[in-house]
């Protein structure tokens, strides 16, 4: 069925918001793009917490923990509480601590990512090195080659290489990925976006960090963000919601949509100031068709 646009349509907005007692909003590129809030924002969270309806932030940015996102939230003035942000970071922790149940002292996760990671692991009790690392933020030398292959930097406890959104990638850490995997960690990821919104424009996302180890150790990494419903499984566990009563909002139809739609959500919304364009998902035998789309996010006041 063709998606319903809704900018100025506001008997059209009224209807579809009222079918659902549910948003699961998605964050970059829907609420905001890097520092930038899209105008609106803030107004329509308001309006849907006045009409009793329950807010959860699903975001696979996997940089920040849920505490990071709440300061985030605050400082743009977006009503928000941590307890309803639920990031990849968070979704790949919980993930590793309660469905992997590694053995310790062989549960060690090997991280190319930043602190959101590393936090949420650490709220799982799950082990971890790399990641923000300071001693690994420098160029490869000719003795590392030598001292890698011989496992003399590698720790044996390593069971899990663990990629997300890295900004700070480099062949050393890369390397010592490929090390963990070659000796037979597992290969997950928070999320396999390939671009990231930031500024109004795309840079690389967090597939693009896990690209390099893709390439180099021939596996795939088994994704714990969107579109993975063992996310979405985790998500209506914690908030216990009716999916048919549920609207997923977002920008990314391979991300957002997908997850809306493979979790039998009631309905799924996309917001034009993102990543996808509407001409994606309009073309004849488009595969991932919203139920309705916006131009912005405030277009939802109507
Ligand atoms: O590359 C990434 O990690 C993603 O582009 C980005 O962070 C997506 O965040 P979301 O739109 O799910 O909030
Ligand atoms: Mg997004």
């Amino acid at each position: 069925m063709a998606p319903k646009y809704l900018t100025g349509d506001k008997a059209g907005i009224d209807a579809f918001v009222d079918q659902f007692d549910v948003f699961l909003f998605d964050c970059d590129g829907v609420l905001w793009s890097g520092e930038h809030k899209f105008p609106g924002t803030a107004e329509t969270i308001d309006m849907l917490r006045s009409k009793g309806k329950q807010l959860v932030f699903v975001t696979n940015n996997s940089t920040k923990s849920r505490a990071d996102y709440k300061k985030k939230f605050d400082g743009m003035g977006i009503s928000a509480s941590e307890d309803e942000v639920f990031g990849s970071s968070y979704s790949a922790a919980i993930y590793i601590s309660r469905i992997l149940k590694l053995q310790a002292p062989k549960n060690k996760v090997y991280i190319l990512g930043e602190t959101g990671m590393e936090q949420e692991l650490d709220s799982e009790g799950v082990p971890h090195i790399g990641g923000t690392d300071p001693a690994l933020r420098r160029d490869v030398q000719p003795e590392d080659f030598e001292r890698i292959a011989k496992g003399e930097d590698l720790d044996e406890n390593v069971a899990v290489v663990l990629t997300g959104l890295d900004y700070h990638m480099n062949y050393l850490k890369t390397a010592l990925g490929q090390a963990y995997l070659r000796r037979g960690a597992k290969f997950l990821a928070t999320n396999i976006d390939s671009t990231l919104p930031s500024a109004g424009s795309l840079f690389p996302g967090a597939g693009s960090m896990s690209a390099p180890l893709v390439k180099a150790s021939g596996q795939e990494p088994l994704a714990l963000g969107k579109p993975s419903q063992a996310m979405m499984d985790a998500i209506e566990g914690k908030f216990k919601f009716d999916r048919k009563k549920a609207c997923m909002v977002g920008d990314r139809l391979n991300t957002d949509i997908q997850f809306g739609i493979e979790g039998g959500l009631g309905g799924t919304l996309c917001v034009l100031t993102g990543v996808s364009k509407k001409e994606e998902f309009l073309a004849e035998g488009a595969s991932v068709v919203p139920t309705a789309y916006v131009d912005k996010l405030g277009d939802l006041l109507g």
